[in-house]
């Protein structure tokens, strides 16, 4: 199995960002994640989750306050640095990439290759490892667009992991999957210990996954630390805008929710 040697921390304070100026998506976000964390961002539809993960991969400049990676401004660090040590999984899949399965997740090795570089062993190594952890080798020749949503988004996954990043930033990665790979994704993502950033929907799969949780309300956070504290019914009920009730699972301890329309 590939091993991700360093993981980072991040940190995000007072972070606000929108489309223009007074116009806030997000407001007031400050939250960490330390080296090896699992951070699952919950909300409701519209909540700001995506646009706070692209604060957090320097895909948008905040408007105020900022993101500091192992304690440096993020803004100050070089892309390419950035593109090493942070991958990104994103919700669009791009459907017509007219390139192979095996190119794809190679697209992984780019932040590390000397200018115009052909691939070495290692980079056929690594990216022939995480078609194999993602269980995607019998589909390494065939073309991207043609494979399910399912198998896109694994093999998306599967790119990110052949970056060797630091830090995986994730939105909704189980979108597509089945139950099956819902759960087995999370486990290797928790295996491999990369510290990782993801948006979850599924409340109670986020708290078995992550290490912390946040919970963002129309741009804010309301909750943020570990899932046994954060994720109580009162915080799920308001942000989801649902009757939420919690018990208790007798194996974790942790809360379980049931929901209906209030
Ligand atoms: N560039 C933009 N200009 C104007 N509005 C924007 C922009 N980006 C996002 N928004 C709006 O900000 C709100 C939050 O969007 P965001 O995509 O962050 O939500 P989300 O919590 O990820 O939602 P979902 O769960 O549906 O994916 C939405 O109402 C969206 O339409």
């Amino acid at each position: 199995m590939t091993t991700l040697p360093i993981c980072a921390r991040l940190e995000a304070e007072n972070l606000c960002w929108g489309p223009r100026p007074g116009h806030h998506i997000i407001a007031n976000v400050s939250l960490s994640v330390e080296a090896g964390e699992r951070l699952a961002i919950i909300g409701a539809n519209g909540a700001g989750k995506s646009t706070l993960l692209r604060c957090l991969y320097r895909g948008v400049r905040p408007m105020q306050g900022s993101v500091r990676l192992d304690g440096v401004d993020l803004w100050s660090i070089r892309p390419r640095e950035v593109a090493k040590r942070i991958a990104v999984v994103l919700q669009e899949t791009p459907a017509d990439f007219p390139f192979s399965v095996r190119d794809v997740v190679m697209m992984g090795r780019i932040p590390h290759r000397k200018g115009l570089a052909r691939w070495g062993d290692r980079d056929r190594d690594i990216t022939a490892q995480a078609l194999e952890n993602l269980e995607l080798r019998h589909l390494s020749s065939r073309q991207f667009s043609s494979l399910s949503g399912g198998e896109k988004q694994r093999v998306l996954i599967a790119r990110a992991l052949a970056q060797e990043p630091e830090i995986v930033i994730l939105d909704e990665p189980t979108n597509h999957l089945d139950i099956r790979h819902q759960l087995e994704i999370l486990a290797l993502l928790k295996d491999l210990g990369p510290t990782i950033i993801a948006t979850l929907h599924d409340i109670n799969l986020a708290a078995d996954f992550a290490t912390k949780v946040a919970v963002i309300r129309s741009g804010r956070i309301t909750g943020h630390g570990v899932p046994g504290e954060v994720l109580t019914a009162q915080r799920i009920s308001t942000a989801f805008g649902v009757a939420a009730s919690a018990h208790r699972a007798v194996d974790t301890s942790l809360n379980r929710f049931t929901f209906s329309l209030s």
